[in-house]
C-alpha cells in the first residue's frame, strides 16, 4: 500500500476530550450538564449498536444521555410527539433521531420536530439552510467530520476537484455543499450518473457515500487522490475497495477508524455547544426579567 492513512480515531479522541473539558466547565459554572437524547425506532441491530456507541462516547465526555426506544410499528404522530417532548424539555440540549426509520414514518416530519437549537445532528431544514447560506449553526455530523479530517491533514480544498458519490440529505448532499463553501469545485454523482468511473478519475478528492460495500475500485482513482470513505455497510465494510484504492490514493480513510469516529466526535462537540448556547439564553432571559423587576 502506498497511500497514507487519514486516521480519525486520534483526532476524534482529541475532540471528545475538548468537548469533555467544556462540559465540565459548564457544570462547574452553571450546574448544567449537557445532555444528548437519542431516539431509536425499531430493532435494527446495527442502528442499536451505533446509538450505544454514541451513548458510551457521551459518557466519556461527561455528557448525559437520554435514550428513547420506540417499537417498529410507531406512527409518525407518535414519533413526532416524543420528539416534541424532548424539544420542550429544558434538561435536553441535543436530539438525535437515528436514521433510517421504518417505512411507515415520514422521516422529514420527524426530523422537523427537533427544535432548531437542539439539532446537534444537523438534520433539520433550518440546519441545512444555515449550512447552505454559510450562517452559524450545527452541521450534519458526518459531512462536518469529513471536513475536519481534511483540514487536519492539510488537504488543499481551494480549486480542488471534489467528486461526491451519493446525494442523501444528511451525507452526500451536505458534504458537497461544505466542500463548495471551502472553494472546492464539486461534482455530485449518484446512481443515475453515466460514466461514473471516468468522472471519479478526474477527482482530487473522492467522497464515497453510496452505501454499497467495496463500490469504488482502485482503477477509478487518479494516482495521489484523497479518498474519503463515508460508507458504513454491514460488517464494518466501507464503500471503497480499500486494498485496491490504497495502492493508488495519496491519502485514504480506513474503515473502521476513519470517518465514523469523527461523526461521533462532532455530534458531542455540537451537543456541548448547544448546551452552552441554551444555558446562556436562559440566563440572559432571567437577567432581563430581573432588570424589569427592579
Ligand atoms: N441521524 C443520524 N445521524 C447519524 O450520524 C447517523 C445515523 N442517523 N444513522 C446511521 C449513521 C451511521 N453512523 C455512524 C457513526 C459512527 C460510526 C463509527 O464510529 N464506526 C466505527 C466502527 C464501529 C465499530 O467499531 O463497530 C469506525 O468507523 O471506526 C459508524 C457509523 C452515524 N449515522
Amino acid at each position: 500500500m502506498s497511500a497514507k492513512l487519514m486516521v480519525g480515531t486520534e483526532l476524534a479522541a482529541e475532540m471528545v476530550a475538548r468537548a469533555g473539558e467544556r462540559a465540565k466547565k459548564l457544570v462547574e459554572e452553571t450546574g448544567v450538564q449537557p445532555c444528548l437524547a437519542t431516539v431509536l425506532v425499531g430493532d435494527d441491530p446495527a442502528s442499536a449498536t451505533y446509538v450505544r456507541m454514541k451513548q458510551n462516547r457521551s459518557k466519556k465526555a461527561g455528557i448525559g444521555s437520554r435514550s428513547v426506544v420506540l417499537p417498529a410499528a410507531t406512527t409518525t404522530e407518535e414519533l413526532v410527539a416524543e420528539i416534541e417532548k424532548l424539544s420542550a424539555d429544558p434538561a435536553v440540549h441535543g436530539i438525535l433521531l437515528q436514521h433510517p426509520v421504518p417505512a411507515q414514518i415520514d422521516e422529514r416530519a420527524a426530523f422537523e420536530a427537533i427544535a432548531p437549537g437542539k439539532d446537534v445532528d444537523g438534520v433539520t431544514m433550518h440546519g441545512f439552510a444555515a449550512m447552505a447560506f454559510g450562517e452559524p449553526g450545527f452541521v450534519s455530523c458526518t459531512p462536518g467530520g469529513i471536513l475536519r479530517l481534511l483540514q487536519a491533514y492539510d488537504v488543499p480544498l481551494e480549486g480542488a476537484h471534489a467528486v461526491v458519490i451519493g446525494r442523501s440529505p444528511i451525507l452526500g448532499k451536505p458534504a458537497g455543499m461544505l466542500l463548495l463553501a471551502s472553494n472546492a469545485t464539486v461534482t455530485y454523482t449518484h446512481s443515475k450518473t453515466r460514466d461514473l468511473a471516468d468522472i471519479v478519475r478526474t477527482a482530487d478528492i473522492v467522497v464515497a457515500a453510496v452505501g454499497r460495500a467495496n463500490f469504488v475500485r482502485g482503477d477509478w482513482l487518479k494516482p495521489g487522490a484523497v479518498v474519503i470513505d463515508a460508507g458504513y455497510n454491514e460488517g464494518n465494510v466501507g464503500d471503497v475497495h480499500f486494498e485496491e484504492a490504497a495502492e493508488v490514493a495519496g491519502l485514504i480513510t480506513p474503515v473502521p477508524g476513519g470517518v465514523g469516529p469523527m461523526t461521533i466526535a462532532l455530534l458531542l462537540e455540537q451537543t456541548v455547544e448547544a448546551a452552552e448556547a441554551l444555558t446562556r439564553a436562559v440566563s440572559e432571559t432571567v437577567a432581563h426579567q430581573l432588570d424589569h423587576l427592579s
